[in-house]
């Protein structure tokens, strides 16, 4: 891939943000500071106005002074004019945003996918959905260790941008990047949304782990045993296992499942802790996308023959289906077993 240097010219000037949460209204101002032209379409009225005649976001990402090149609507039609689009519907309300869009998007438009997670019934990545109702959208994926609160800060970040076609995924990384901002190039879509959904996941099963004061060795456990298990989901779907062990892969599990910044951390922190469930979730506006992806998560796994226990458990305790102790109790008792799979898949 030819090399880019952040801030260098781009066909890519006018970008539109699909989500106003923590995260499009993050990397709204972040492709501000890239020099991009930024329209942010948000789903609440009282978001868009907030935005437009205060400059910030309250809601979603508190205490920040947003960039006011930043323009907000409430109107679909809007994003039309935009190069290249960012996503950031969360993951179950992807498909019904998308839809709202689609009469607007000229075909060939770029999508880029920021979400993280599977859409529940159905067991689709994102780039499936956004495929079935955009079907003339260029698809591609930017994920990667990013508390939205630090990106809006322009605290130092990596990222992986995958995108099947090199030169756009070239074009998307001069759009998008900036000095604090640094955008790594991949064609690995699959591997890159399996390590976003399953990192949510797992970060639950270390909250919990948390929340019980099981101690620094056991959370260490649940991080590797459970990347063992995102591994052996990415490959067995098809993504490559140097792209399931960088920025989008590992990268993000560190991030996610050691630090409280972490909704689905914290949600799992809350459990561990002896909280209900709709409790939590009852107490927050944000998504915690783990929740949501865990059935998910397992049933592609049941349908590849892949072994992911820990997802399992988390799976089972958020549907209330078994006791957070229980749960534990079941990974504590599982056999021994060989460390890695044997012979090693290739
Ligand atoms: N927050 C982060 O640090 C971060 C970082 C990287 C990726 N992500 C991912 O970005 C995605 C969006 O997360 P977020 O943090 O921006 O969200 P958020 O939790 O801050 O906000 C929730 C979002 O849901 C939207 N929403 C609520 N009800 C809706 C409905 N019925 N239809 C459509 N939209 C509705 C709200 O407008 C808001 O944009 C998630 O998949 C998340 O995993 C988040
Ligand atoms: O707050 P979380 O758990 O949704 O994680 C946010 C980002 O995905 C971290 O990369």
């Amino acid at each position: 891939m030819a090399t880019n240097t952040p801030g260098e010219a781009t066909r890519l000037q006018h970008i539109g943000v699909i989500g106003g949460g923590a995260w499009g209204t993050a990397l709204a101002q972040s492709a501000c500071r890239a020099g991009r032209k930024v329209t942010l379409w948000a789903y609440e009225f009282e978001t868009v106005a907030e935005i437009n005649d205060h400059r910030t976001n309250r809601v979603y990402l508190p205490g920040v002074a947003l960039d006011p090149g930043i323009r907000a609507t409430a109107k679909a039609k809007d994003i039309a004019a935009a190069d290249a689009l960012l996503f950031v519907a969360p993951s179950q309300f992807s498909r019904a945003v998308a839809s709202e869009i689609a009469p607007h998007l000229p075909s060939g438009t770029p999508v880029v996918i920021c979400t993280k997670g599977v859409e529940q019934g159905t067991n689709a990545f994102m780039s499936e959905v956004v495929h079935e109702v955009l079907p003339g959208a260029k698809i591609a994926v930017l994920s990667g260790p990013s508390f939205a609160g630090e990106v809006a800060r322009s605290l130092p970040t990596a990222l992986t941008l995958a995108c099947p076609d090199e030169a756009l995924g070239a074009e998307l990384t001069a759009a998008l990047a900036h000095r604090t901002f640094r955008v790594y190039w991949t064609d690995d879509v699959t591997a890159a949304q399996v390590g976003g959904a399953v990192k949510n996941v797992l970060a639950i099963a270390a909250g919990i782990v948390e929340g019980r004061k099981f101690g620094a060795n056991a959370h260490a456990a649940m991080v590797t045993r459970g990347f063992a298990e995102l591994v052996r989901l990415g490959r067995a779907l098809g993504g490559r296992f140097e792209t399931l062990t960088g920025l989008s892969g590992l990268g993000d599990l560190i991030l996610t499942a050691s630090s409280v910044q972490s909704r689905n951390m914290s949600l799992g922190l809350a459990l561990g802790q002896g909280r209900l469930l709709s409790e939590i979730l009852g107490q927050r506006k944000s998504v915690s996308e783990g929740v949501h992806s865990a059935g998910a998560v397992v049933a592609l796994a049941a349908k590849h023959g892949v072994e992911m226990p820990i997802c399992e458990a988390v799976h089972s305790v958020v549907k209330g289906e078994t006791s957070v102790d229980d749960a534990i109790d079941a990974l504590l008792s599982r056999p021994l077993r060989a460390e890695v799979d044997f012979p090693p898949a290739q």
